[in-house]
């Protein structure tokens, strides 16, 4: 266990004035600093020898020495975990720490001193100067309050104190330039003056300003799942990357970097929130689309490319043009429950017809009866078909081997008579076809609807499944299709696919239906989930969710799983979160009211123009002045892709803006002016919004369209601006 030490703790801190508070600051900050250069070169000491040693383990491997290859192996690992020891102290050079509690331990009335810093400082190995923001005590600063108070270790022991100081403190480039005590300076005001900086091109830390309700979140238990609904920039993902931090620096042996998968929308999106990993040091986790998670499951069961599918993003799909009806019921199906219970009813036959189950007779006797057969089949339900087709074989081949034990029989004879039951009631490795299994399954619902809704499921009208089936005859499959060949695949092969997964983290989930999660429950068992979302920015209104009731009570298990609502929005200014809540208002959804950070900025400017010229020169002399007043990221958002195309064709003679990459995985997140269609902005924060014409057209009163404006709206951490031509749509009026 590590020794926590800090500065000498004072008994009587109101009696020391304020300079020779100061004066002791700054010495326990040259102490430390003092520790850290110390580290800095024993670190840098340790590292050239490693490199050595490596540099020639590896000159003998290639000499033809093989064998060394494990060495190298483990030499090249120890290389880059010391690099990154030295890189984090070389970073806590400029700034060791951020915050500091003084408290006594109720039990022993032992007295602590603190120190919390992004990492943890150590002066030998058994004692720290600094303790990382994730260590268990460190959950003091955000949450307690001067006084009697606790904090739980992960292992659930509550240690109580009672705190006696809280301070947080400014330091740039190695200088102490302030402190303030949390009873004199509100944790508001020191949120405030850090909210008002501009934006970088990544997610950024929020170690020192963390607050009371997202660190429940950071730091619930993984063993169960959570939850989380939060308002429009109130730090979901931001929690998320930072709780997968806490995870595996206080559960390492349970949890290994290379089991978490961060599953998001888009690239451009899963790039921005995974930069800020390796600054809260995580390393080496997975993170990929939902389409690249399902198919890597599938791996070489079903290979798109080969099988020369095309796979539609449902985030591209984003045209304004009224959708048939049956399609928003075969969106509305694809995305449900619904369709989950039915495939699995479907699964529970396809076993029964493929498997034999009329009774076994051999010798004139009934040695496997029909009953035992279902039975076995119903008991194991959960095994994949054929794992199950493999332990039937077993036990009958054992029942005849016995029989003929039994009878005295000669070894070559039972041995031939196995070998004629070995396969009965199927081949060790039969092939199956994942997309026939799925065609068969939508045929037969398609004629045998009256059997799925007997069994309790509500089925769409009879079109919608028809159009599913022309979609796939021409080749065109999306999440929805891939979840279910995932889930088929689960069920009816042997495979340990699915076996290296412990913790998945869902992004702006609210995207996905809640089929997805459901399948993925099935998928993998032993897995937790951190999912967050906001009902009011699902984009994908058919397929999405729009509320979270179905995901919670019948997915995941309301007793265990956590569910937790953000309201606080840290991005916007309250002038831009008013105007928001304006559109939520107008809406029939069940809406989550935000509560804006005390952040004001400028009002929203709304401009009309006459003409689409009027429209682009307003435009550029809006964005220019925005670049005036210092602002980096500046966004002009369109409707659709096919609008910002034209869009960016309209700006380029006045300015230079970033090009929309019609291939979305390739996009990165760019300072300077980005021109890009409403999905592919989710998730990511400018410091300025332009809204491209919201006419009536574009934007019709009702919730899907309102939900896209409220997205739009807000991205913008400062300033927006909404430019139109015609009728403004009513949503904003
Ligand atoms: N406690 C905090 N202290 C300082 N900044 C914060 C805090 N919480 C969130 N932020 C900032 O607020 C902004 C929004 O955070 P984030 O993108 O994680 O929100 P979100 O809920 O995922 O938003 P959205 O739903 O719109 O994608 C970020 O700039 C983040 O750094």
């Amino acid at each position: 266990m590590e020794e926590l030490v800090g500065m000498q703790f004072q008994e009587n801190n109101q009696d020391i004035d304020m300079e020779t508070e100061w004066q002791s600051e700054l010495r326990r900050l040259e102490y430390c600093f003092n520790i850290i250069e110390r580290n800095i070169a024993k670190y840098s000491e340790e590292l050239r020898q490693i490199s050595d040693e490596t540099k020639e383990l590896y000159d003998n491997y290639r000499s033809n020495n093989p064998e060394l290859h494990n060495d190298l192996s483990v030499g090249l690992d120890i290389k880059s975990q010391l690099e990154r020891i030295l890189n984090k102290s070389i970073l806590a050079r400029k700034k060791p720490y951020f915050g500091r509690i003084d408290y006594k331990e109720k039990e022993d009335g032992t007295n602590f001193s603190l120190y919390l810093g992004k990492n943890g400082v150590r002066e030998n190995s058994t004692q720290s100067i600094v303790v990382d923001w994730r260590a268990p005590v460190s959950s003091v600063y955000y949450e307690s309050e001067i006084g009697e108070s606790s904090y739980t270790t992960p292992f659930g022991e509550t240690i109580e104190i009672d705190l006696e100081l809280k301070r947080t403190y400014e330091i740039s480039q190695s200088e102490l330039v302030d402190f303030y005590d949390s009873d004199v300076v509100t944790n508001d005001e020191f949120l405030t003056k850090y909210l008002s900086k501009n934006k970088e091109v990544v997610l950024g830390e929020i170690i020192a300003t963390i607050q009371k309700e997202q660190n429940e979140i950071i730091r619930d238990t993984p063993f169960h799942s959570v939850i989380v609904q939060g308002v429009a920039g109130s730090g979901k993902t931001t929690v998320a990357m930072h709780r997968i931090s806490y995870i595996l620096y206080n559960y390492k042996d349970k949890f290994r970097p290379d089991e978490f998968y961060i599953i998001g929308s888009n690239k451009m999106l899963l790039n921005y929130i995974t930069g800020v990993l390796p600054n809260l040091d995580v390393y080496n986790i997975n993170q990929m689309t939902l389409e690249e998670f399902f198919m890597l499951l599938l791996d070489r069961d079903m290979d798109i490319k080969k099988g020369k599918y095309n796979l539609s993003n449902s985030f591209m799909k984003l045209d304004h043009e009224e959708d048939e009806k049956a399609f928003k019921d075969l969106k509305n199906f694809k995305g449900s429950m619904e369709f989950f219970k039915a495939i699995k009813e479907y699964v529970k036959l396809y076993e029964l017809d493929t498997v034999e189950t009329e009774s076994v007779i051999y010798n004139n006797e009934i040695i496997y009866s029909k009953d035992e057969i279902i039975y076995f089949l119903t008991f194991f339900q959960d095994l994949p078909l054929q794992e199950k087709i493999d332990l039937l074989n077993k036990r009958l081949t054992y029942k005849i081997t016995s029989i003929n034990e039994e009878e005295m029989t000669r070894k070559e004879v039972i041995m031939a008579e196995v070998k004629k039951f070995k396969n009965y009631f199927g081949n060790r490795s039969k092939k199956i076809n994942l997309m026939e299994v799925y065609l068969g399954f939508l045929e037969h619902f398609a004629q045998h609807s009256a059997w799925y809704s007997e069994k309790g499921i509500i089925v769409p009208p009879k079109d919608s499944i028809h159009i599913l089936l022309q979609e796939l005859s021409h080749k065109n499959i999306d999440i929805y299709d891939l979840g279910m060949l995932t889930y088929i695949k689960k069920r009816l092969k042997k495979t340990r696919d699915f076996e290296f997964i412990s913790h998945i983290i869902v992004d702006e989930a609210q995207d996905f239906g809640v089929i997805i999660f459901a399948i993925m429950k099935e998928l993998f068992k032993n897995c937790t989930y951190t999912i967050m979302g906001d009902v009011s920015q699902n984009i994908n209104y058919h397929t999405g969710m729009n509320d979270w009731e179905t995901l919670k009570q019948e997915v995941f298990l309301p007793e265990k799983d956590k569910f937790y609502v953000l309201a606080k929005s840290y991005r916007n200014t309250v002038e831009i979160s008013e105007y928001a809540s304006k559109v939520l208002k107008k809406c029939s959804f069940r809406t989550y009211e935000i509560e804006p950070i005390i952040r004001h900025g400028k009002e929203v400017t709304v401009y009309q123009a006459k003409q689409e010229e009027n429209l682009v020169s307003e435009a550029v002399r809006i964005i220019q002045n925005i670049k005036k007043n210092g602002y980096d990221t500046i966004a002009v958002i369109c409707r659709t892709v096919d609008e910002t195309l034209k869009v960016q064709s309209l700006l380029d003679p006045y300015l230079t803006t970033r090009h929309y990459d019609e291939d979305i995985e390739t996009m990165t997140f760019t300072n300077g002016v980005m021109v890009l269609p409403i999905h592919m902005t989710k998730g990511l924060e400018f410091d300025a919004v332009v809204i491209w014409n919201p006419d009536e057209i574009s934007y019709q009163a009702r919730d899907e369209d309102a939900k896209l404006l409220y997205v739009a709206i807000t991205r913008a951490l400062h300033e927006l601006y909404i430019v139109y031509q015609g009728s403004l749509t009513r949503l904003l009026c």
